[in-house]
């Protein structure tokens, strides 16, 4: 088992329960998609009232390195490409799920979507992922 998995002090600002500023993102696993759910508050917010689009990135790459995570793939985002499509009010549940589309030689392609709570999207991510040893 890898330093890092056994590291309890890991201090994931997206996923760790033991950061005190982090967003204790947790995970669940349904076939092929990683998911996870978010509610933003005023903390988290950009424009008035709206969830900040760096923050939403980082749940979005967050969502798409667990999935390969959670199948032992220690890999670090090595580009990633985000299109906002509606804005998250502050308050409204988001739904996060990732998939894997292809993994070409060292890449792995993910793609994850953030849904809103009637199922409509607000931002769709793409990323390339490449194996790192930890
Ligand atoms: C206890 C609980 C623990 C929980 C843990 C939770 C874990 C999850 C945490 C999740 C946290 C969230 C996630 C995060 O926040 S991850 C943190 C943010 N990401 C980083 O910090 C990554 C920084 N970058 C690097 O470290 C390196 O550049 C990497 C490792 C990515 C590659 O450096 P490496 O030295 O390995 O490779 P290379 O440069 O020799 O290139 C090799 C080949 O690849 C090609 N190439 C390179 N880039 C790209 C590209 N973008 N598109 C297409 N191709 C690309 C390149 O041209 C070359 O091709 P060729 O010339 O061979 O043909």
């Amino acid at each position: 088992m890898s330093k890092l998995l056994k590291d309890s002090n890991h201090m994931c600002f997206a996923c760790s329960p033991k950061n005190p500023i982090g967003l204790k993102l947790v995970f669940e696993h349904e076939g092929d998609i990683c998911r996870a759910s978010f509610i933003a508050g005023p903390e988290h917010q950009g424009w008035n009232g709206v969830m900040h689009g760096g923050l939403l990135t980082t749940i979005l790459d967050e969502v798409m390195a667990q999935w390969l995570w959670s199948r032992e793939l220690s890999a670090m985002t090595a580009e990633m490409t985000t299109r906002f499509v509606n804005p998250v009010p502050i308050g409204a549940k988001l739904t996060i799920e990732s998939r894997l589309v292809a993994n070409k030689r060292r890449l792995f392609l993910m793609e994850a979507d953030a849904l809103l709570p009637d199922g409509s999207v607000a931002a769709k991510a793409t990323a390339k992922f490449m194996p790192v040893k930890v």
